[in-house]
């Protein structure tokens, strides 16, 4: 959708045990496409998505949502780094979200059978969740959070622990689920994957936000002296 305004973050701030972690940090999520969120280790990137999702306690600022369609939530998808794991089959786990929002279990589990074959996760679905292989359970995870069909998805780190084939696969999920109109910010630190997929980049560094570009400048002419040391492959303190 573009032009949309999904939402706002104005000086939003994480502190912990007497620790900045995250912020002010300021920005508008705006517009359309996939938005990389990057930086090193520890620069605060599963904090932001966390505060998103409304699970990390704000110090200091706010989130506002914009989407007047989304009054109840259920338009955002989030896919963390280590999924939320229920004593269920495979199946009613992808398809848990339907039934909180009241479908019927052979509905919800219609949906979930397409959204598993969308993600081309090729298991027995009966099987409990805790079988799966550590890729599985990430595809697995981007099932559940696509089964609502969602209008914009957050993504921490969804290929972390996957090898070359699986990264390949994902990517071209969340291709065709940017083509399908879905808004995405997603982090991660593979900076091959940065490339091949951003619209417009988020660089933070220390849980600043020291680099905002719409478009692909950021891996060519970063304006700081941070995100120019992390693209070289520096470590950065
Ligand atoms: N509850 C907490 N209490 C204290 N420190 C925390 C807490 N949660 C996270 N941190 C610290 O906050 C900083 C930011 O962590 P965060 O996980 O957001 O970074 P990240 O950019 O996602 O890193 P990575 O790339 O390693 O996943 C880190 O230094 C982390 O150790």
């Amino acid at each position: 959708m573009v032009g949309a305004h999904w939402l706002t973050l104005t000086d939003v701030t994480v502190r912990r045990r007497g620790k900045t972690l995250l912020g002010p940090v300021s920005f508008a999520l705006n517009g359309s496409g996939l938005t990389i969120l990057m930086g090193p280790n520890g620069a605060g990137k599963t904090t932001l998505l966390r505060a998103i999702h409304g699970i990390e306690r704000l110090n200091d600022g706010r989130i506002e949502w914009h989407d007047p369609q989304d009054a109840d939530g259920r338009a955002q998808g989030f896919v963390f780094q280590q999924p939320v794991l229920m004593r269920r089959s495979v199946l009613d786990c992808i398809a848990y979200p339907l039934r909180l929002d009241g479908q019927s279990a052979v509905q919800a589990r219609e949906a979930a059978r397409a959204a598993a074959d969308e993600v081309q996760l090729r298991v027995n679905l009966d099987q409990p969740v805790f079988l799966l292989s550590g890729g599985e359970k990430q595809k697995m995870a981007l099932a559940r959070a696509l089964v609502r069909a969602p209008r914009i998805l957050f993504l921490d780190e969804p290929c972390a622990n996957l090898d070359g084939h699986a990264i390949i696969e994902i990517e071209e999920i969340l291709n065709r689920v940017r083509a399908g109109g879905t808004r995405i910010l997603m982090s991660t630190h593979d900076q091959g994957q940065a490339r091949r997929l951003a619209d417009s980049v988020l660089f933070l560094h220390k849980g600043q936000l020291v680099e905002q570009t719409e478009g692909r400048e950021f891996f060519s002419t970063p304006r700081t002296e941070a995100g120019r040391a992390f693209l070289k492959g520096e470590i950065l303190l």
